[in-house]
């Protein structure tokens, strides 16, 4: 008998609106995780509620507010399309739900509506492509802690990450390849940045800061290390494209202190800048859908720096967001 099987697509979340409040509330919640502010509890609590948030909200606002379309925000757009898609692209044993660790909608209301449900199997699968703590892990200890209480604990499937998946891959070699990519002097990889103290938690005997995981990738030690991850996609997605390894650099954006992944992004653009590049492209492999972090940082405020050091134009290749071959790879994570 076929089973009858719930896939829960996951997202980071987003504010309810970019009102300064409405940023402070996600800001709260986002960074009093003990995965993503990874310090112990009184000083997270100094740190987040007393120092960060109360700092960053109104900053944050403003920016969101730049992100903000008239449907709302990228992420929550395109989390609501994506499951409409997979949906319409799986059979009818298939239910297919939205939730976001942080905010609306919660994991707690839509894990609420799957166990009423009651289906005999379910598919977590946080759309993040490399495995982080902060994310994917964060994601998992959610759901676990919410599950765990149930009566009937169906089956589960984790995906937990999908750095090296083929469709993942050529989804964003299909965006890159709308754009002559003869026209561009360099590329650049940004993905999210990491404290490196993160990074360094899942190899306790490694620092990530003086390995070659940049250079060769070992499933057998890496294969959760966010930066080999993060090095291993970019250098599929150059061989797809034939860039060469001189003409591309792999980096790190949105820093809270200098102790995170290095290099930082920022630094990248305005180096290539200087040394003459007029036409960059960069990439956001990171990220499934445009956002804050890609739409802003990476697009306005890269796209300014460039320009102000010389350069002539930067060119962000779009995320996943509704891509038939991004659903079809989801469809893929699902039923494999
Ligand atoms: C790859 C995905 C992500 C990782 C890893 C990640 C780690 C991480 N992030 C912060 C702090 C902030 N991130 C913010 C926004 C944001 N982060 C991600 C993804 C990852 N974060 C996304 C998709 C977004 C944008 C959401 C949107 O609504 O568009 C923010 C909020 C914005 C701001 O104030 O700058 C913060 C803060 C930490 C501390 C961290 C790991 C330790
Ligand atoms: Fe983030
Ligand atoms: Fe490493």
């Amino acid at each position: 008998m076929p089973k009858k099987t719930t896939v829960l697509l996951l997202n980071l979340g987003t504010p309810k609106s970019p009102n300064v409040s409405d940023v402070r509330t996600y800001l709260f919640e986002f960074l009093n995780d003990r995965r993503v502010i990874d310090i112990p509890w009184l000083l997270r609590k100094i740190l987040v509620n007393l120092i960060i948030v109360p700092f960053r909200a109104k900053g944050s606002s403003k920016i969101y507010k730049q992100l903000w379309t008239k449907d709302g925000s990228p992420l929550m757009i395109y989390g609501e399309k994506v499951k409409d898609l997979l949906q319409e692209e799986l059979d009818e044993n298939f239910k297919v739900e939205l939730a976001m660790r942080y905010q609306e909608p919660s994991m707690k209301r839509v894990l609420e509506k799957i166990r009423l449900d009651m289906p005999d199997k379910l598919i977590i699968l946080p759309m993040y492509p490399q495995y982080a703590s902060s994310t994917t892990g964060s994601t998992f200890e959610k759901a676990m802690e919410i599950i765990r209480g149930w009566e009937v604990i169906p089956e589960i499937k984790l995906v937990n990450q999908f750095f090296d998946h083929e469709g993942y891959l050529n989804t964003i070699v299909d965006n890159a390849n709308q754009h002559d990519l003869n026209d561009f002097d360099h590329f650049i990889f940004s993905y999210h940045g990491l404290p490196l103290r993160q990074v360094n938690k899942v190899h306790p005997n490694k620092n990530c800061k003086d390995c070659d995981c940049d250079k060769r990738f070992r499933p057998d030690t890496d294969y959760f290390c966010y930066r080999a991850t993060c090095y291993e996609t970019s250098k599929l997605l150059a061989k797809k494209l034939n860039i060469p390894k001189e003409k591309y650099t792999v980096a790190f954006q949105s820093r809270l202190d200098k102790n995170w992944l290095e290099p930082f992004s920022d630094k990248v653009v305005i180096e290539q800048a200087q040394k003459g590049a007029k036409k960059l492209m960069v990439f956001s492999p990171a990220f499934v859908a445009d956002c804050l972090e890609t739409t802003i940082e990476i697009g306005l405020e890269y796209g300014e720096l460039f320009e102000e050091n010389g350069g002539k134009e930067l060119v962000l290749v779009e995320s996943l967001n509704d891509h038939p071959k991004w659903i079809a790879a989801l469809k893929d994570l699902v039923i494999h």
